[in-house]
């Protein structure tokens, strides 16, 4: 059973969540006469898989693996072999992966002749749930993640669920980051569903399609973040943060665990928040696995590297806080002892 989960916008698109889904693939390209595949080293039988389903003449294109393709560097890397190859503005560029490789490929898709088509084939649970839908491309700079890029939404997205039997538990949990993140933005039932036992089978499936559901009905709406989208930045100020300082070696599920708790903190000491959703969220985090504290001595340094997130304004801070499950708002410019305080109880 295939599963459509549509995005609304300019140019709509679809979300394919099933099994054996490069049958549709095809569809998705139609009129391109080329297909740039980019793909890192663990999900090579898949690519080759992929480019074979396309029925274009299909380049192989391998970049290093994870955070560590999500370069200027290997972005530039991928336009030279595009140049080389000669691709026109009617061929399309296919990125088979988790979100790191989707992102760079959705960049040098937006990138390449100012924009031509593209296709993530999502091998992740995170970029099936949240790096694959919405059109956020880019990569990360020594200044902070996701400091170059551009919106530019895919022409549709493969979610292949058969992808998730190879991929390592240590990436299926990080990818329940972002899960749990949209059970408290917008849709509770997720931590009902986390909290309620063994997440396989069929549960993984509903906890993947109402995540979708809860990206997709956000982004139809604001794709370039004018306002309601930042509420997909829950976690993610503290988050990146974090990811910076470890030189982008911490997964970034990991990163939003903590950057999570660090937030429902900040609503709790703010006044906003009620205790027990602010303990909820390290109740359900810890339960599945997710990292729940951070270095004391981080601090100054992660303060620093919130300064150029993307929802800052001036020297202005702002974060996604909750006002109540499933209540998101945002608090602007909190005082430091405020911040210092919410991040003593995240400190190790
Ligand atoms: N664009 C967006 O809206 C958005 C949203 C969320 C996250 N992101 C980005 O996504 C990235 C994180 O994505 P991620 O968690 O998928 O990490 P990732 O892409 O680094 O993948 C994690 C690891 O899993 C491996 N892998 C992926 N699928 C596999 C499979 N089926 N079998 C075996 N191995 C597999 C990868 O090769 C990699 O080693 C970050 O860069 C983050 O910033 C973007
Ligand atoms: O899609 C969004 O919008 C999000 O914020 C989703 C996040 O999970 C994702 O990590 C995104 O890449 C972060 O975007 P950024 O603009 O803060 O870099
Ligand atoms: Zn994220």
């Amino acid at each position: 059973m295939v599963t459509r989960i549509q995005v609304a916008g300019d140019r709509p698109y679809d979300v394919l969540v099933g099994r054996g889904l490069s049958a549709e693939l095809p569809s998705l390209i139609e009129g391109a006469a080329r297909a740039a595949v980019l793909f890192s080293a663990p999900l090579r039988e898949r690519a080759e898989r992929v480019a074979a389903a396309a029925g274009v003449k299909a380049l192989l294109v391998e970049v290093p693996d994870a955070e560590r393709g999500k370069t200027v560097e290997v972005a530039a890397r991928c336009w030279d072999e595009l140049g080389a190859h000669n691709f026109t503005r009617t061929d399309v560029v296919i990125g088979v992966g988790g979100g790191a490789v989707t992102d760079l490929a959705g960049f040098v898709a937006a990138s390449w002749l100012r924009g031509v088509r593209w296709v993530p084939c999502s091998t992740s649970l995170l970029g099936m749930v949240d790096a694959a839908v919405g059109g956020k491309t880019g990569v990360n700079i020594a200044a902070g993640k996701n400091l170059v890029g551009a919106f530019h939404p895919p022409a549709g997205v493969l979610c292949d669920l058969d992808a998730l039997e190879t991929l390592p538990a240590d990436d299926l949990v990080a990818g329940l980051a972002e899960v749990i993140k949209c059970g408290f933005i917008a849709d509770p039932v997720i931590l009902d569903l986390v909290e309620g036992g063994e997440i396989d089978g069929p549960v993984l499936r509903e906890l993947v399609e109402r995540a979708i559901r809860v990206k997709a009905e956000v982004v139809g709406v604001d794709l370039k973040e004018s306002g309601l989208r930042e509420i997909l930045n829950y976690g993610h100020t503290l988050g990146h943060a974090i990811e910076k300082r470890e030189r982008y070696g911490w997964k970034h599920g990991h990163a939003v665990a903590v950057g999570l708790i660090f937030a429902a903190e900040l609503a709790r000491l703010a006044g906003r928040l009620d205790d027990e959703t602010a303990r909820r969220h390290r109740a359900v985090l810890d339960r599945v696995g997710l990292p729940t504290s951070y270095e004391a001595g981080a601090w100054p340094e992660l303060l620093s590297a919130m300064r150029v997130d993307k929802k800052a304004r001036a020297a202005t801070l702002r974060f996604v806080v909750l006002d109540g499950l499933a209540k998101p708002g945002i608090l602007t410019g909190p005082d430091e002892s405020l911040l210092e305080r919410a991040y003593a109880e995240v400190a190790r």
